[in-house]
């Protein structure tokens, strides 16, 4: 590990937090995380601590490991080594269910709209009204109220997308993970999806999302944790990283230097 992630430099006792923002309480902290596939260390280390209320953006190269670092943050993998914990305690079934996960390419059911947004209640234990009502505002929030009985999959990419964000948000996660959710988007789209973040998270949700988007990094983030060959190579608060990066993996990304699998960077 190069450098603790942001919000874990705002424990130090060596001086002030970076942005007194990044106090608030933790709910997920990793330490050591680490992944190895066929002898290969693709997570090496990585220290994160997510902090309630943050949108937390994973920046870096293709293949520094953004995907993988959220996998094994929600759950879907099983770092190598590492301990993680939930507000201080175990990551229990509970804790799982106050997350969720939207990826780049949505997974829909084949059924409609409406369906899909009603199995995933249905899954969480909604039932009823209480259900129904959940399904009405999701609809409404992500504009899909006319498209409620439509297939799922005949959805445009930025439709699909808005209900898989739509579907997530109304399980009423505290701590949402989000995978390149607009990557394939038109800008009219990226900032429907943005918008339906910007308004979860004033609403209290936590958000840890991929992008290699600079300006929606800029829009966004509050928080940037930079990765590089699997590690952390620098994080802290978005207005400082984004102007003065200060590892030369982070510099040669915003520089347009660091391409594939981090190549152009020394570190
Ligand atoms: N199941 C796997 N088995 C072996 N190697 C893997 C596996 N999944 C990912 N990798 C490798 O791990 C590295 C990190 O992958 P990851 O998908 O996390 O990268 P990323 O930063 O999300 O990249 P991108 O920006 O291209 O999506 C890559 O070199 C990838 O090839």
């Amino acid at each position: 590990m190069r450098e603790a992630g942001a919000l874990a430099r705002a424990d130090s006792a060596n001086g002030p937090a970076p942005d007194a923002a990044a106090a608030g309480p933790v709910l997920l902290d990793a330490q050591g995380l680490r992944l190895e596939i066929g002898g290969k260390r693709l997570i090496d280390g990585i220290d994160i601590r997510i902090r309630e209320g943050r949108k937390t953006m994973v920046m870096g190269a293709n293949g520094a490991g953004k995907s993988l670092l959220l996998r094994l943050l929600h759950g879907l993998i099983a770092p190598s080594a590492g301990r993680m914990t939930w507000r201080g305690g175990p990551v229990d079934k509970s804790a799982r269910r106050a997350q969720a996960m939207v990826f780049q390419r949505p997974v829909m059911l084949r059924r409609s709209v409406l369906a899909n947004l009603a199995f995933a209640l249905k899954v969480r234990g909604l039932r009823g009204a209480a259900r129904q009502a959940r399904i009405d505002e999701a609809l409404d929030k992500a504009r899909l109220s006319d498209l409620a009985r439509s297939p799922a999959r005949v959805l445009s990419g930025g439709e699909q997308q808005r209900l898989a964000l739509a579907r997530a948000l109304a399980c009423d996660p505290k701590l949402l993970f989000l995978d390149e959710p607009t990557a394939s988007l038109d800008p009219a789209s990226t900032q429907a999806i943005e918008s339906l973040i910007a308004d979860a998270n004033r609403r209290g949700v936590t958000v840890v999302m991929v992008t290699h988007d600079l300006g929606q990094a800029r829009r966004l983030a509050d928080d940037i944790v930079f990765l590089h060959a699997g590690r952390v190579a620098e994080s802290g608060p978005a207005s400082r990283v984004l102007s003065s990066p200060r590892s030369e993996a982070a510099k040669a990304w915003l520089e347009g230097r660091l391409f594939l699998d981090g190549q152009g960077a020394q570190s």
